[in-house]
């Protein structure tokens, strides 16, 4: 992250001309826009028009009952799945129909409900595995000497950065433990972390509480903020109420496939509609 905001502040203050217009871009415009999404499986229409914008920065909740179209809009976003219309900008650029590699390139990584590390390898080795444009990924290269050196020196930084993040999430004891001994709350740790790795801007966690208890809980949340505080922008899927409610500055309800409401957490608590949509039940 914070090389990316030097490399953009370095371009900013080498052209003059357009300094104005790079600083309110970087402030005014929402960082994911999601326009007239529709995704269909056979006969269901699993998103049906949905449109909605993330603004840069902060913490958003997308939430709705069970069925409502959340998951499906994550994926046609992260490239999982191509949408039958719309179109999904992320940072000025259209990333709509995009690999999934491509869009966690451009900086825009997801968690998902069910944490996929590798279970068979430490959390280090997971760590380590996750960062993109990694010099060895590509063979031809790793074969030349002068590839070979960069390789070694590149991998030495992903370590320390690695320890860095395993640190930061306190997880750094469990490093050499394999991941399938992880609890599930670890496992979520884990996971951010990883996503963290790949040096994103904005991160999309799918239900990044669920099976985590309290504690964890209270301590995931505590490390979310932390990471907004410098810079990071989150969108999060999550069925506890009282998670989105007292962590979300803006939420956004779903409803058969598309935006019902979007408000602040205190604005869509009183919306009669969104109150009917989760069959009558209180927020
Ligand atoms: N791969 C698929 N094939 C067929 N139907 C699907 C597929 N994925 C989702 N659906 C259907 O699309 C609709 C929306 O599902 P989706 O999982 O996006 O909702 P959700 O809001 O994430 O629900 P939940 O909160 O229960 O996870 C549902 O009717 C679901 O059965």
């Amino acid at each position: 992250m914070s090389d990316v905001e030097t490399d953009v502040t370095e371009v900013a203050s080498e052209d003059s001309e357009n300094d104005t217009e790079t600083a309110s871009h970087a402030v005014d415009s929402p960082i994911l826009a999601v326009e007239n999404l529709e995704k269909r499986f056979g006969g269901i229409v699993a998103v049906d028009g949905a449109s909605f914008s993330v603004e840069r920065g902060s913490i958003t909740g997308l939430i709705g009952p069970n069925g409502a179209g959340k998951s499906t809009t994550f994926n046609c976003i992260t490239g999982v799945h191509t949408p039958n219309e719309g179109r999904v900008v992320f940072d000025g650029d259209e990333i709509t129909g995009q690999q999934p590699h491509q869009i966690a390139n451009r900086g825009l990584v997801r968690t998902f409900q069910i944490a996929r590390e590798l279970p068979e390898m430490t959390v280090l080795e997971n760590m380590m595995l996750a960062p993109k444009n990694q010099i060895g990924e590509s063979l031809w290269r790793s074969v030349l000497p002068h590839f070979r050196g960069e390789m070694v020196e590149q991998e030495e930084q992903l370590r320390e950065q690695a320890w860095e993040m395993l640190e930061f999430f306190e997880i750094d004891h469990l490093a050499e433990e394999y991941a399938e001994n992880l609890s599930g709350g670890q496992r979520k740790l884990l996971e951010l972390a990883r996503a963290l790795q790949t040096e994103p801007e904005m991160l999309m966690l799918d239900e990044p509480m669920a099976g985590v208890n309290p504690t964890l809980e209270h301590k995931l949340l505590e490390h979310i903020h932390e990471l907004r505080e410098q810079g990071y922008t989150f969108l999060i899927v999550e069925h506890d109420m009282d998670v989105i409610m007292n962590n979300c500055e803006r939420v956004i309800v779903m409803h058969q496939g598309a935006v019902l409401d979007e408000g602040t957490p205190a604005e869509i608590k009183d919306n009669e509609q969104v109150i009917e949509a989760y069959l009558g039940g209180e927020i």
